[in-house]
């Protein structure tokens, strides 16, 4: 009879720690943007010779994402990502670190080729509905201020990376706690535009 109380007293007191972690920006507090904000620098985890990319601009649609292709740091389950448009994305320090990680990915990645962290990801394809727009990690900035992340995309794409579908329920449900829809795709506004540029290009 004891052993039953303790293991139903222990079954419980790890419901209750048991925290479901989705990237270390949101998992807290999200820190509201601060308006009228000019954007700031991303700098890689090296600490010698660091590459630097200057953004000068706010960024838009910033989202948790889990996808299997963009850059998570250590530990997280989810990416979080924005988008900038590309003319306010300069690479101010060693640029010759960088490297594209997959060229046949729509969206081409450059990392850092000594710590592994992407500075952003650009599309060449001129005919992509979102060409014209840079991938960023905003976290790699120490200036505060960003749009925070507003919704979660590719939530089913984690199981691809590992994630155990039993797991889904409580990733999800701590995404609707912390106000990220979940989506298995790109938000309804996002869809949109895709769904406007092939409607216009038919
Ligand atoms: N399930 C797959 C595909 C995920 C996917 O399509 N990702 C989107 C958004 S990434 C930023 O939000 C995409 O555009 N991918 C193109 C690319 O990554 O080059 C998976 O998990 O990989
Ligand atoms: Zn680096
Ligand atoms: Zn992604």
């Amino acid at each position: 009879m004891l052993i039953m109380i303790s293991k139903i007293l222990s079954f419980f007191q790890t419901k209750k720690t048991t925290k479901v972690l989705i990237h270390p920006s949101v998992d807290n507090n999200r820190f509201p943007e601060l308006p009228g904000f000019t954007g700031g620098s991303l700098t890689c985890h090296c600490k010698k010779k660091p590459v630097i990319v200057k953004l000068s601009s706010q960024t838009a649609h910033n989202h948790v994402c889990g996808c299997s292709k963009c850059w998570k740091p250590k530990g997280a389950v989810f990416s979080q990502v924005a988008v900038i448009s590309r003319e306010n994305v300069k690479v101010t320090a060693n640029e010759n670190k960088l490297v594209v990680v997959d060229a046949q990915a729509a969206i081409n990645r450059y990392a850092c080729k000594d710590c592994g962290v992407h500075m952003y990801g650009r599309i060449h394809n001129e005919a992509h509905p979102f060409f014209g727009l840079d991938f960023v990690h905003t976290e790699l900035s120490k200036q505060s201020g960003w749009a925070p992340a507003e919704f979660a995309a590719f939530v089913s794409s984690i199981i691809e990376t590992g994630t155990n579908p039993q797991d889904m329920p409580a990733i999800r449900e701590r995404l609707l706690e912390l106000g990220l829809e979940p989506y298995d795709c790109l938000s309804p506004d996002l869809m949109d535009a895709i769904a406007a540029h092939v409607a216009k290009k038919a």
